[in-house]
């Protein structure tokens, strides 16, 4: 039974279900501290800080995989030094736990990048 939200894998949304209100969205977040609610509690997104492009377009590829791998995707926008990240849930244009999921997930890429053990920032 997965303990931590970084130990679950994204559930297929079909949509149909609500978005998270604020408060779950809240609540969601103390694993993934880091990130910002945005948009009305829509979105959620981080900013993240690189030596160059070449770590930032790598830190990029290693979501893409993750994405696939989870059938849950970002939208990233990135470039020299930096890659800011935002998540959220087309189907239903607002937050779910799979948003909240990946985003422990993309900080685990973030940590290993920086040669720190995961779950440390
Ligand atoms: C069929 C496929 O699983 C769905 O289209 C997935 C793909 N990735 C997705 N990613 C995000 N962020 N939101 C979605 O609603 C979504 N839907």
């Amino acid at each position: 039974m997965p303990t931590t939200l970084a130990e679950k894998t994204c559930t297929p949304c079909r949509g149909g279900v609500p978005p998270l209100d604020h408060a779950k969205a809240e609540a969601l977040l103390a694993e993934a501290p880091d990130w910002s609610l945005m948009d009305e509690a829509r979105r959620i997104e981080r900013g993240f800080r690189f030596g160059n492009f070449r770590e930032a377009a790598e830190f990029v590829r290693q979501i893409g995989e993750l994405a696939e791998a989870e059938g849950h995707h970002p939208d990233i926008a990135f470039g020299w030094g930096y890659a800011t990240v935002s998540l959220q849930t087309k189907k239903i244009r607002g937050l779910h736990e799979n948003d909240v999921i990946m985003a422990t997930k993309i900080d685990r890429i973030f940590s290993r990048s920086r040669g720190l053990p995961a779950g440390r920032m």
